[in-house]
Formats: C-alpha cells, structure tokens, sequence
C-alpha cells in the first residue's frame, strides 16, 4: 500500500506505533539514583505497560515506586538503560520533546491536590486552556463531558473547598483525563478515602481507561480494591521486580514475599526491624 491509499483502519496510529505494538511504556534495564555516590533506588528494572491495561506498582515505603512515575514523566532521568514511552527514549528527548509527551500523559499526583482557587469546572478547563486553543463553547463541552464521566457536572460551580474529599480525588480524575491522554498515572490514587469514595474511585479508574482506550499505571498500597481493577500487578523490593503477575496469579503465589504483602503479614522477607545492633548489645544483656 503506498502513501496515496492509507488504510483507513490503521489512520489513527502512527508508524512508530505500528512498529511498537501494543507496549505503551517500556522500562528497558534501568537503574536509577538521585545523586552520583547516592543508594541505587531501581536495578536493573524492566517492566512493560500495555494499551488497554491497567497496570498496579505495588511495594514497601520507599521502595522506588513514585520515583518510576518520575522517569516516565520525564522529571528524573537513568543513569543506565532506557524509559521508552511510544516508543520513544524519554531520557534522550529535549524540553521541547518533552513536553509534546507529557501532553499524552496524565498524572493524578498524590493527594490529587485541586487548584484551591479555581472553581471545579476551571480546574478541569486547566490543561485544555493550557495546552490547547480550542473555543470557549468547545472546551465547555469538553470539560462538562469529562466532569460527566465522573458523576460531578452538577457539581461544576462549586470550589474545591465545598466540596468532600471523594469528590476532590474524582474531579483530579476528570482534570488528568482532559486530553483524552493515551498514558495515565495515579500516584497513590486511594490515599486518605473512605471505603465508599475509595470503591467508587476504582470502579472508576478501571471505565475512565476502558473508555479512552488508554493505559494506567497504578501505584498503590490498597491490595484490595487495586486487585479487582488491575490486568497485571509489578511488586517491587530493594530496586527490583520482586514478583509480577494478574491478580489471580498472584493470590494463588506461595512466594514468601507476595504473602507478605498481600497477607499483610508485619515480618517476613522484609524485615519489621530496621538494621542495626543486635537487641543484646543495645541494651547491654550479652552473656558471651
Ligand atoms: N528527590 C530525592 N532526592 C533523594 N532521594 C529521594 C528523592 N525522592 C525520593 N528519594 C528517595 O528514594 C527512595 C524511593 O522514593 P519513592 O518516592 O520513589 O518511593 P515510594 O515507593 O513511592 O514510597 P512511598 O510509598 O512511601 O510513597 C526513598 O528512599 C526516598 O527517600
């Protein structure tokens, strides 16, 4: 087929993700540190995030699962190896790349904090008024459809302080969505709600991606609610992959670590004690 014919069912993907399949992001050997000389936080990672998954990081505190959000948006860069997004080296692109890309990522930050100033409908308008030119009618229809999506057009008005929590974390939903972004990335997405807010918040994560074809990327504590949305779930430790697999896959694991985690268990493969002196001689008991 030459350039004069285009395959009318192949129009809305380009050659790169002709190329590239159906991988999204790709996490090629990186490791990863915030300054020269300072602990390896990520070795030798590889993950892969898939179109039309949603995909859970899951792990201890501090185990480097924000810090992987950061690579991919670009906001830290490997020391070694490669953070591809579409195919595309995200630690090779200039300011001007960069930005390109990050238009075709959402992000819900931790806290999915609002624009305090800025009614509900203006904090979804942001990244359109931001990043696009289009005409008050048109961005009005578009931020009324995403706030929709979410259960909150009636709610449009109002100004983040009259509003709950739940509502708050679903209108930071409808703002990350707003250029029908094809990557999103939810930081802590369930942080701080209440078991109603927290199953609607997941319901939601899992229909918002299904609707826009797109990717998520979830890091999360809450085992529960992340295993009844996700397609696949990374568990990291000391850096690195420490298990990987569906939620089903992962209930029937008898990998000490992935008990643990998901048993809730306080000592196992990782250690309630922090290193340090034995219990003897910090208290001056040692009879040899
Ligand atoms: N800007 C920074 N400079 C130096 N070290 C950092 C920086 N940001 C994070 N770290 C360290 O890197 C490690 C990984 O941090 P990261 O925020 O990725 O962990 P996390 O898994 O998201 O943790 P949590 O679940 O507690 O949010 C931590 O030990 C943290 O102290």
């Amino acid at each position: 087929m030459n350039a004069a014919q285009p395959n009318p069912l192949n129009t809305h993907l380009s050659a790169q993700e002709k190329v590239e399949g159906e991988v999204v992001v790709s996490i090629k050997d990186v490791n990863f540190s915030y300054a020269p000389g300072e602990r390896q936080i990520l070795m030798g990672l590889k993950m892969e995030f898939r179109r039309g998954q949603v995909v859970a990081v899951m792990g201890g505190s501090g185990c480097g699962k924000t810090t992987i959000l950061r690579l991919i948006g670009g906001q830290v860069a490997a020391q070694s190896g490669q953070v591809l997004f579409e195919g595309q080296d995200i630690g090779r692109m200039n300011s001007a790349q960069l930005m390109q890309a990050r238009r075709r990522m959402g992000m819900l930050f931790q806290f999915g904090a609002l624009f305090t100033d800025l009614s509900v409908f203006e904090n979804v308008a942001f990244p359109l008024r931001e990043h696009t030119n289009l005409s008050e009618d048109l961005l009005r229809s578009l931020v009324l459809m995403k706030l929709n999506a979410v259960g909150l057009r009636g709610a449009r008005d109002l100004m983040p302080s009259q509003i709950s929590g739940g509502m708050a974390r679903r209108v930071a939903l409808a703002r990350a969505i707003a250029l029908d972004p094809p990557l999103i990335m939810y930081d802590e997405p369930f942080a701080g709600l209440d078991p109603i807010s927290l199953g609607i918040t997941a319901r939601l994560i899992r229909d918002l991606n299904n609707a826009l074809g797109a990717t998520s990327l979830l890091v999360t504590h809450d085992v529960e609610e992340t295993f009844e949305i996700a397609d696949y779930v990374y568990f990291i430790a000391d850096g690195r992959i420490a298990a990987e697999g569906t939620p089903a896959d992962l209930n029937r694991s008898t990998d000490p670590f992935v008990r643990q985690f998901l048993d809730a268990a306080p000592d196992g493969p990782v250690p309630f004690h922090y290193p340090g002196q034995a219990l003897e001689d910090d208290f001056g008991v040692r009879t040899s």
